[in-house]
């Protein structure tokens, strides 16, 4: 049989009929869920076939029985993740620190997953204590977690001391605890980790000296990581997604967060022209990819507004 490539888009037919057979309910790749009879008796060949690849194409691509925890679950770049890993089926555990967006978000979801695939823990980055406690939490819940998004972030030049422990030392933080976990020597059952980097974690930010720093370390790290999980034979995969500017509460209001380079704001918002706005869409495909493409480790992948493609590694010995 075929197999369907992850780009393939198919669609299967809508068959209703009176006798159904077994009620399906494909939670579609591309985030829309189909609930759609599938019997057997009223199909064409050519549809038994599509449907089939279908069929196989979805299992084969569903997080079913994964369990995942997302970090800044609750706004942004991290309620997209989130989503967009419920809609392919797996569990998640939200970790963030604002509530009020939690409780809001966790209603909506709830009414569209269930409440036994979620799970919304409070929970600072900062705080070692914290993560430790979230992520046992999801344990004793979900009995695994084997994907962990290292996403919360913050952007403000005038706080740098605490940028650097959010964005660097919290990534740095979530990934050694979450190993007690994943890590196959451990008792775990392997997985995957996706570090939330940026363009500037490969590129500098002039006006962003140490939010550049920070992300230039994630990438640095997720690249050693994942090279000394599979040469322990951890088997964890660690990868980076690299985003361009997107909209979300991060990106708004940039000349405040500028700090002592707020006089460096106009050359900013040339860079915001000339790279433009990422689609959200864009950036949660590219997150999906390095989450279900096992062939993907130690991976930065940029994306722009037109395209996403893979940082090469730079060795020294180059
Ligand atoms: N927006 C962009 O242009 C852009 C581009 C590339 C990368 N990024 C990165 O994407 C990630 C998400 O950013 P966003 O744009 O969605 O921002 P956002 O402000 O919309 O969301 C960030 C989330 O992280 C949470 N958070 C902040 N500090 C936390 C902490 N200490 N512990 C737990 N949760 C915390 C916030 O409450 C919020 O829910 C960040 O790492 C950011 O650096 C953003
Ligand atoms: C002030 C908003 C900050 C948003 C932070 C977020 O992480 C988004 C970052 C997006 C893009 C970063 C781009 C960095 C580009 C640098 O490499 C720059 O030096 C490239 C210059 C390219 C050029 O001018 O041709």
């Amino acid at each position: 049989m075929t197999s369907v490539s992850p780009r393939e888009h198919v669609e299967p037919p809508l068959t209703r009929c009176t006798k159904p057979r077994v009620a399906l309910r494909l939670n579609g790749v591309w985030g829309t869920r189909l609930d759609w009879l599938h019997c057997k008796d009223r199909r064409s060949q050519s549809d038994q076939f599509r449907v089939a690849q279908y069929e196989e194409f979805s299992w084969r691509m569903s997080l079913s029985g994964k369990v995942a925890v997302v970090t800044g679950a609750v706004m942004g770049i991290g309620k997209a993740m989130t989503e967009k890993l419920l809609q392919n089926g797996a569990k998640v555990a939200l970790l963030d620190m604002n509530k009020t967006e939690a409780e809001s978000l966790m209603q909506t979801l709830t009414k569209q997953y269930g409440q036994e695939r979620l799970l919304f823990l409070h929970c600072d980055v900062e705080q070692e204590e914290q993560v430790k406690a979230a992520f046992q939490k999801t344990m004793d819940t979900f009995g695994g977690i084997h994907i962990l998004c290292n996403n919360a972030g913050i952007l403000n030049e005038s706080t740098w001391e605490k940028m650097i422990s959010v964005n660097l030392v919290g990534v740095i933080r979530a990934t050694y605890l979450v190993l007690e976990h994943m890590n196959k020597l451990k008792g775990g059952q392997g997985g995957v980790i996706v570090n939330t980097a940026s363009l500037a974690g490969i590129g500098p930010l002039v006006s962003c000296p140490v939010y550049t720093a920070s992300k230039h370390g994630v990438v640095g790290f997720t690249r050693a990581m994942s090279a000394a999980s599979a040469l322990s034979g951890y088997g964890v995969r660690v990868n980076c997604l690299c985003p361009g500017f997107v909209q979300t509460g991060l990106f708004s209001n940039i000349p405040a967060r500028l700090g002592p380079f707020s006089h460096l704001k106009d050359g900013t918002q040339l860079l915001v022209e000339k790279f433009g706005i990422v689609n959200m869409s864009q950036v949660v495909e590219a997150f999906f990819e390095l989450v279900t493409d096992e062939t993907k480790d130690g991976a930065a992948l940029l994306v722009f507004q037109q395209e996403r493609k893979y940082m090469p590694a730079v060795s020294v010995t180059d």
